[in-house]
């Protein structure tokens, strides 16, 4: 097994021109302390629990003494930011140290909060220990419950002052990823009306990334198409779990379709269509609702900015196939949440799925309390209705949905077993809510205790199972209140 210090690897971002990005080298980060690594996401590079420990993963994750294969760099993007185009973005804190080619593909590394690069504007390159905990948190959770993202390797942390509204300490999480390419890449070159830059990125993507497109008749259609398709799938994972990005700038809008950038993110505690988990979102544009509308407009902005390789109205066509591949992918999540996969074409299902959210709006019922209870319901009535109940304001609505559920079910074959076990695979019990964020945030800051993020990181990792000592954290935050994040900013 090769050690952190000798993996192979193949740094094919940092051949690209001079024009897409700038070598950095990290800021050191004083007496760093590890707070977390992370051994399945350091088994996607071919590490194991011997190899990946110790001295060489603070060194790298702390970027005091890089391995060999580093070639460190910030990358230029541009972005739109709540709907208005900014021309310089770029990697204002992030490094891409390099490609990793692990047993089964290729993996960049990133290093973010590692200090100032040509992209910081006017901001410090820092990232601080609370918005890190989260993110690297919230990446992992993500992987548990199969939705794509960045992943995450490692986070230290350090005593070195970083300044938000009060000094707090600093961290780096490494993160993973294919590929760390946005929508916002390709802003940056035609911005620049560097159409021949612009053609290089997309074959960029496409050699890396989806070699297959290669042999289709129009590669940079095919490439759109695929972008179009892996964002309505995303979203459709989002809505069905109840995931609020809370910063959709078309900068954190990853080519790949990976949940991209945790910031404010957060996940709905009850039901409430109309959510806006970031603060400073005071239009409510990226609201929980608004979601897939907003990928199809960030989509429309990348179309645009393709246009030079494409033509345009086969751009607009592949854009028209967007609201009905979200539409289908997302109605069949929420038919397997019923517990009614496949039984009948999902479109018949739509309207009780409407209804069922309507319901948990007007009761303002946990959104994942009241799938995984729903997912122990029997055919017949029986205790777990209690608990399903218990979640309602008024019981009786309750009871009336229960019997138009009840009344759908009849039409379906097999055992009670067989489909509550389906229900309990795609309904979460464990999600990261903010309280339990909050809770791992405050014994990190407070004591340099990590034990509650190395908890959260094993709990997380397997959302579906039952895992009965830690049956606490599926609970609602105590108070609704909780809901208000006090650390999503970045
Ligand atoms: N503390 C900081 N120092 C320097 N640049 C920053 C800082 N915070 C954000 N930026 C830059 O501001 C822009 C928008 O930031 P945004 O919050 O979307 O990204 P981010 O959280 O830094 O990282 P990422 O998108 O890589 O997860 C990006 O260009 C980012 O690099
Ligand atoms: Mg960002």
């Amino acid at each position: 097994m090769p050690s952190l210090s000798q993996l192979p690897h193949q740094n094919r971002f940092a051949r690209l021109p001079e024009g897409f990005f700038a070598w950095q080298a990290p800021d050191p980060l004083p007496a760093p302390w590890l707070v977390s690594a992370n051994l399945a996401a350091a088994r996607l590079l071919g590490l194991d629990e011997t190899t990946f420990t110790g001295q060489e993963l603070l060194n790298l994750a702390s970027g005091n003494q890089l391995p060999d294969w580093c070639q460190p760099l910030a990358s230029a993007y541009a972005g739109h930011q709540f709907g208005v185009f900014v021309p310089q973005l770029g990697d204002g804190r992030a490094l891409l140290l390099g490609e990793v080619l692990g047993p089964e593909g290729h993996w960049e590394v990133q290093l973010k909060g590692a200090g100032m690069t040509p992209f910081s504007r006017h901001a410090d390159g820092r990232a601080v220990l609370r918005s890190s905990i989260r993110e690297y948190l919230c990446s992992e959770a993500m992987h548990g419950l199969g939705i794509p993202t960045t992943r995450a390797l490692a986070l230290v942390g350090s005593d070195l002052p970083v300044y938000r509204e009060r000094a707090e300490p600093a961290a780096v999480v490494v993160r993973l990823a294919p590929s760390f390419v946005r929508f916002g890449h390709f802003e940056w070159f035609y911005a620049r009306q560097q159409h021949d830059l612009l053609r290089q990125l997309a074959d960029y993507v496409i050699d890396h990334d989806w070699p297959d497109l290669r042999d289709t008749p129009a590669p940079y259609l095919a490439l759109l198409q695929r972008v179009i398709q892996r964002t309505a799938e995303l979203m459709a994972a989002w809505q069905a779990v109840g995931f609020c990005h809370g910063v959709m700038n078309s900068d954190n809008m990853s080519i790949l379709g990976l949940t991209l950038d945790y910031g404010p993110f957060g996940f709905l505690d009850r039901y409430d269509a109309g959510h806006i988990c970031n603060h400073s979102d005071h239009s409510g544009r990226y609201a929980f609702d608004q979601q897939p509308g907003v990928a199809l407009w960030n989509l429309q902005i990348l179309a645009s900015v393709m246009l030079p390789l494409l033509d345009r109205d086969a751009a607009i066509a592949a854009l028209e196939d967007y609201a009905p591949q979200f539409e289908a992918a997302w109605l069949q999540r929420m038919q397997a949440k019923l517990g009614l996969a496949g039984s009948q074409p999902v479109e018949q299902d739509a309207p009780l799925i409407e209804a069922t959210l309507q319901l948990l709006q007007q009761q303002q019922v946990d959104y994942t309390r009241f799938w995984r209870q729903l997912s122990h319901v029997g055919r017949q009535a029986g205790t777990a209705d209690l608990n399903l109940r218990a979640l309602f304001q008024d019981p009786a609505a309750c009871d009336a949905w229960l019997q138009g559920y009840r009344q759908r079910l009849a039409l379906t074959s097999g055992l009670d077993d067989e489909r509550q076990a389906a229900m309990c695979a795609a309904n979460p019990k464990y999600i990261l809510r903010n309280h339990l964020a909050e809770q791992a945030i405050r014994q990190a800051e407070d004591d340099r205790d990590f034990s509650e993020v190395n908890r959260l990181l094993g709990l997380l990792a397997k959302p579906f199972e039952e895992q009965p000592e830690l049956a606490h954290y599926a609970e609602a935050p105590p108070d609704w209140a909780a809901q208000i994040c006090v650390s999503c900013s970045s």
